[in-house]
């Protein structure tokens, strides 16, 4: 068998059978994540290594900026749209590729090229490259690897060049904080007090538990519905109900089906119908039922967004599907798993209960999906949330939200500055997400259309360059607190909520004044596990 016929009859298998929707979530995490681009540096290590230990080669000595080029060339040409003409394109390509290679040398980029576009289109670009280890040449080989290092690590570190969307007049960078740097979020023009300086949608949203079933808010955008006008969902497990049809079909496509409805996934000529559908109810009543038990919100956007990006992905391969489903986060070619990778988050474990329930609903929706949904990945997902989330309070939110019964320091919170006793639900902003906090905040998060789109408004005049900072909790002074007091009980609320002592410039100025009693509260910032052996003695004494 030559290496052609290799090289088509071990992809062919994945290409011609048809492609099952999940095999592209592997693979696209691997592109995407730390430990596949790990994998990648090692594969090439070893591969330089080798060639270096062989005669010298042309093709070894190409210059980064030949690769540049050549990259850039692959990158401007057009890329095949429907399944057939990708897989022709992908067949054709192999075969130049192999062609190539035995023409010497001289030939091993454009060989390299052939094989690299062919990569491009491959549904599972890990598998490939398997295959291609085992059956191209190996200067050629390296050539590939080399290419798809330079892609991966440009794709990577050119995020933030177009990340957040230029027409949000806002940018992320980095602010040396004495013992390493802090993400800012930072004004990309002036503002004056009042103006808006973007709009944002939320990347997932979800009411609060004891609002989610009730009828009176829309399970997707959040809007207050008025009394007769909610349109239930058409089969729903959790009893979600819309303000719109609109509302009602993006939730639909993007997440609650998934999670809480019956219809099948897939199409059937793509994979035969592999649910079994009483388990599945039966996994979502379980799943409901934990929920509303647990009454934390953390637990559902995690799978909102899990589903959300198996919706989207699903989307991009199967024709037919409603673009709502693939709807972007923002504009251009960063998708889901690029935008909540950068994001930090706080350490946690979540319950194997929890962990398990998820995982039978996914797995009930689309066998073999729940390898996508692992322990550790739904506990970094549960500690993003819980990091990242800002509390939704249209009008200043309401007041009359069931007091919590945990422990102060087991309560959900969500950054407000209304105070998350005041939320209807919260939401999680790729580009909000970056807002550091301040106790004299110059901007605020509104919710003036009444859902759970974010605007952001200026507190006061903001120059270009200067840092922007919101509340993440009621940073006021109570009546009949003294300053201390106030002081005092925000610092307690972040550090119970974030695990930070908060360094900003009202907290330092007063802390300052207050030298003495800044000795037994603050901590040293270096150590944030400190921040809960004060809270504790602070709450003791
Ligand atoms: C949602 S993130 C904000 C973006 C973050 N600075 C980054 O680098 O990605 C929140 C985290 O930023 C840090 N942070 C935000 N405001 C702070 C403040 N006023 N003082 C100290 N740390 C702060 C804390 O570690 C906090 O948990």
């Amino acid at each position: 068998m030559t290496r052609t016929s290799t090289v088509l009859t071990v992809a062919g298998v994945t290409l011609i059978s048809g492609v099952l929707a999940y095999a592209v979530y592997f693979d696209y995490k691997r592109r995407n994540d730390a430990t596949f681009r790990k994998k990648l540096r090692k594969e090439k290590k070893k591969v330089d290594k080798h060639l270096a230990r062989s005669q010298g080669d042309a093709s070894a000595s190409l210059s980064p900026q030949e690769l540049r080029q050549a990259l850039e060339k692959v990158r401007s040409e057009d890329m095949p749209v429907s399944s057939e003409q990708r897989e022709q394109f992908f067949m054709t390509q192999v075969g130049m590729g192999e062609q190539l290679c035995t023409q010497g040398p001289a030939f091993h980029l454009p060989a390299a090229l052939c094989f690299y576009r062919a990569l491009r289109v491959y549904p599972s670009p890990v598998e490939l490259i398997v295959i291609y280890q085992k059956t191209v040449p190996e200067p050629v080989f390296k050539i590939v690897m080399d290419l798809m290092n330079m892609d991966v690590k440009e794709r990577v570190e050119g995020y933030y060049s177009t990340f957040p969307p230029k027409d949000m007049n806002v940018k992320v960078t980095q602010r040396d904080i004495g013992e390493g740097k802090r993400k800012i979020l930072a004004a990309a023009k002036d503002f004056k007090a009042g103006d808006v300086i973007y709009k944002e949608q939320p990347v997932v949203a979800a009411l609060d538990l004891d609002l989610e079933g009730k009828g009176t808010h829309c399970s997707h955008c959040l809007r207050q519905i008025q009394k007769g006008m909610a349109i239930p969902a058409e089969d729903d497990r959790l009893g979600a109900v819309y303000c719109s049809k609109d509302c009602q079909v993006k939730s639909k496509v993007q997440y609650q089906n998934i999670l809480f409805g019956s219809e099948p996934l897939l199409p059937p000529e793509l994979a035969p119908d592999m649910t079994n559908h009483e388990e599945r109810k039966k996994a979502q009543e379980a799943f409901v039922e934990y929920l509303r038990n647990r009454g934390k919100a953390v637990p559902l956007l995690v799978s909102k967004f899990l589903a959300r990006q198996i919706a989207h992905e699903t989307a991009k391969m199967v024709p037919g599907t409603s673009p709502l489903a693939a709807e972007p986060v923002t504009d251009g070619d960063y998708t889901l798993y690029d935008h909540i990778e950068r994001l930090r988050y706080l350490e946690t474990t979540i319950p194997e209960e929890e962990v398990g329930l998820v995982s039978e609903v996914l797995k009930n929706a689309l066998p073999g999906i729940e390898s996508f949904s692992s322990d550790e990945r739904q506990a970094i997902l549960a500690g993003k949330m819980a990091y990242n989330a800002i509390g939704v309070c249209p009008g200043g939110g309401r007041d009359d939200k069931p007091a919590p019964t945990d422990r102060p320091e087991d309560q959900e919170r969500a950054r407000t500055p209304y105070g998350t006793s005041r939320q209807i639900g919260c939401g999680l902003y790729a580009v909000s997400s970056y807002i550091n906090h301040s106790c004299d905040p110059n901007a605020r998060p509104s919710f003036g259309s009444g859902t759970a789109e974010l605007t952001l408004i200026a507190n006061r005049d903001i120059k270009e360059g200067e840092e922007i900072t919101i509340a993440y909790v009621d940073v006021s002074q109570h009546p009949g607190e003294t300053p201390v007091e106030a002081r005092r009980r925000r610092r307690i609320e972040l550090a119970r909520g974030w695990r930070f002592a908060c360094t900003c410039p009202k907290c330092m100025s007063e802390g300052a004044m207050e030298a003495n009693e800044r000795d037994s509260d603050v901590p040293d910032q270096k150590d944030e596990s400190k921040v809960e052996a004060v809270v504790q003695r602070l709450e003791g004494s």
